[in-house]
């Protein structure tokens, strides 16, 4: 999942850099919703970055919101608030990259891979979401990666047709890439290795 991929190498450096600039380890993030920026003010020894400073970081244009990352402790509890949140409506897609699961055995036809097209898919598979599903419920956090094998065909007169072989070999040669990636992952999950609890307010 190219998007995921992308987007987390941004997020690597976007959260490098925070670190690098304050002491807090958050173990709550809220996000301040219209007119609720205040609830920053109540964090104490407080370390505020503009959005416009922290490398990668999206902007806020709503009127209202500030725009900041505020780092503080309340009730003895690290947090970090969002002084401003982002809406679909300023250009924001619902999320980095949108995954369906069909039901296979059989690739999505023409017809079906369309379909999703339009509903604004971005990556089939046939698994992960019942993992996922079955993962939350018994409260786990979960991190999704997908690697993309193939492009989907949505026309007709695709000639390339998509086989679990091809699926295969794209997963071999991407493997090293992959083993990479998710030892980085593992290495830095002791950082956040907290009961982390987000909140949108
Ligand atoms: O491991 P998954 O199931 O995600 O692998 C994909 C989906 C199908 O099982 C298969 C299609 O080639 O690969
Ligand atoms: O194109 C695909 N569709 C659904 N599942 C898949 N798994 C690998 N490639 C695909």
């Amino acid at each position: 999942m190219y998007q995921i991929y992308v987007f987390m190498l941004c997020c690597c450096k976007t959260a490098d850099w925070l670190m690098s600039q304050t002491r807090h380890r958050p173990q709550v993030a809220i996000i301040c919703g219209s007119g609720l920026g205040m609830l920053a003010d109540t964090l104490k020894c407080q370390d505020s970055f503009a959005y416009s400073d922290i490398p990668g970081f999206p902007q806020s244009t709503v009127q209202g919101h500030a725009g900041r990352l505020v780092f503080g402790e309340l009730k003895g509890k690290t947090c970090v608030c969002m002084q401003g949140r982002f809406h679909m409506y300023e250009g924001h897609s619902l999320c980095k990259g949108v995954y369906a699961m069909v039901g296979g055995p059989n690739f999505e036809t023409i017809a079906e891979a369309r379909l999703l097209h339009r509903l604004g898919v971005d990556a089939v598979g046939m698994s992960t979401a019942p993992e996922v599903v079955v993962a939350t419920h018994c409260g786990l956090r979960v991190f999704g990666l997908s690697l993309i094998t193939n492009k989907v065909n949505t026309h007709y007169e695709d000639s390339e047709s998509v086989n679990h072989e091809g699926v295969l070999e794209v997963g071999r040669l991407r493997s090293h890439t992959v083993q990479q990636l998710v030892t980085e992952l593992i290495s830095r999950m002791e950082i956040n290795n907290n009961n982390t609890i987000n909140t949108a307010v």
